[in-house]
């Protein structure tokens, strides 16, 4: 099957005055037609990096060192090549958590609709384009649509700025829509009425859905697989019901288990620590020394249990909603429950 997205072995590299560091290693991702794929983690954890190198707009320190990304079974981005930035806006459309970023508020919003698609589908009569804004803009479940056209952003809501955030990125029909923590902002209620405008392009489109967010109760509403990133790394993947209900890699369960409606059963526990600031020198699994799990093996370069694709990256995977269970209270080091037991106290 050709997916609409396929990143492979995936390496991107800052170089910085202290350091060489390793944004992103060995990152794997697959989206089909009609899938969401959801990518989760702490922040620093690689997430924005990705999307950027996928659109081509890493700084200027940063560097893909290694891998390939094939769009619609075109390679896009390989070793001394990357077309990224070429079909940024027509194939892949971006979705930003901030709508400032997708729109420019000194013009109004018709006109920024209407430069998306001079640029990427110039052949449209001038009839076409005006049908086509109106039609994205009813998509995106707005009524008043000349009101909003006839706006500048200062003068909608947040929740509408966002919907035309959303349009804009689809508006020239892309293969891949790159959402990145684009309902962070958001109240509660805009941010279920943005996820189901979501559910509803991808089913009604076929288009692939890449969406980016440390939340992980959104990412179980939403997404159909899941990638979990830790320290540049994607640490599991699978369908997300099972990464979700039977997490195998620690820091997954960790993140679960600091989620209050997951972990209605069991005490909240947060992980304690942070994650480590990975060079290009770094060896070893990156979650070793916030793991209860932790020994010598992953001290070496850990690979996968399981493939890629419905795998973990973990030399001590988890088994069972038993290990779970108990890792969730236990998923602590020696030195992180002190802290904790510290803190109870203090209270
Ligand atoms: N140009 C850069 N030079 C050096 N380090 C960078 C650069 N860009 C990002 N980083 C570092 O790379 C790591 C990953 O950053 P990234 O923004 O991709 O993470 P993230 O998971 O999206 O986090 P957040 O949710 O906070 O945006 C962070 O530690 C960040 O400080």
């Amino acid at each position: 099957m050709t997916h609409v997205l396929e990143v492979r072995d995936l390496r991107v590299e800052a170089a910085t005055q202290s350091a060489d560091l390793l944004l992103v290693d060995g990152a794997d991702l697959r989206v089909a037609r009609g899938e969401i794929v959801g990518v989760v983690g702490e922040s620093g954890c690689g997430k924005s990096t990705l999307v950027r190198t996928l659109i081509g707009m890493l700084e200027s320190n940063v560097e893909v060192t290694a891998g390939e990304v094939s769009l619609l079974g075109d390679t896009v981005l390989a070793p001394g090549r990357d077309t990224t930035a070429r079909i940024r806006g027509s194939k892949v459309g971006t979705v930003f958590q901030d709508a400032a970023r997708s729109l420019d508020p000194l013009f109004k919003i018709r006109f920024q609709l209407r430069e998306v698609l001079a640029r990427h589908l110039p052949d449209l009569t001038a009839e076409q384009a005006a049908d086509r804004m109106a039609a994205v803009l009813r998509r995106m479940g707005i009524d008043e649509v000349d009101r909003v056209l006839d706006s500048h952003p200062h003068q909608l809501s947040g929740g509408l700025r966002q919907r035309v955030a959303i349009a804009i990125a689809v508006i020239t029909d892309p293969a891949l829509v790159l959402a990145d923590e684009c309902t962070t902002a958001l109240d509660v209620t805009t941010q279920a009425e943005v996820v189901s405008l979501f559910r509803d392009l991808v089913r009604d489109t076929g288009v692939g859905l890449v969406f980016i967010t440390h939340d992980l109760l959104l990412a179980s509403d939403l997404c159909d697989r899941i990638a979990v990133m830790y320290g540049g790394q994607v640490v599991e993947t699978g369908p997300t019901a099972e990464v979700l209900e039977n997490p195998r890699h620690p820091f997954t369960a960790g993140l679960l288990a600091s989620v209050p409606s997951w972990s209605a059963e069991g005490p909240l526990v947060g992980i304690p620590g942070s994650a480590p600031r990975v060079t290009t020198e770094f060896r070893g699994c990156r979650f070793a020394d916030r793991c209860a799990r932790v020994s010598d093996r992953c001290r070496d370069d850990v690979g996968w249990t399981g493939g890629r694709e419905d795998g973990v990256r973990c030399v001590h995977p988890l088994d069972g909603t038993a290990d779970r269970a108990h890792d969730a209270a236990g998923s602590v080091p020696a030195a992180g429950k002190e802290e904790l037991m510290a803190e109870e106290e203090r209270r």
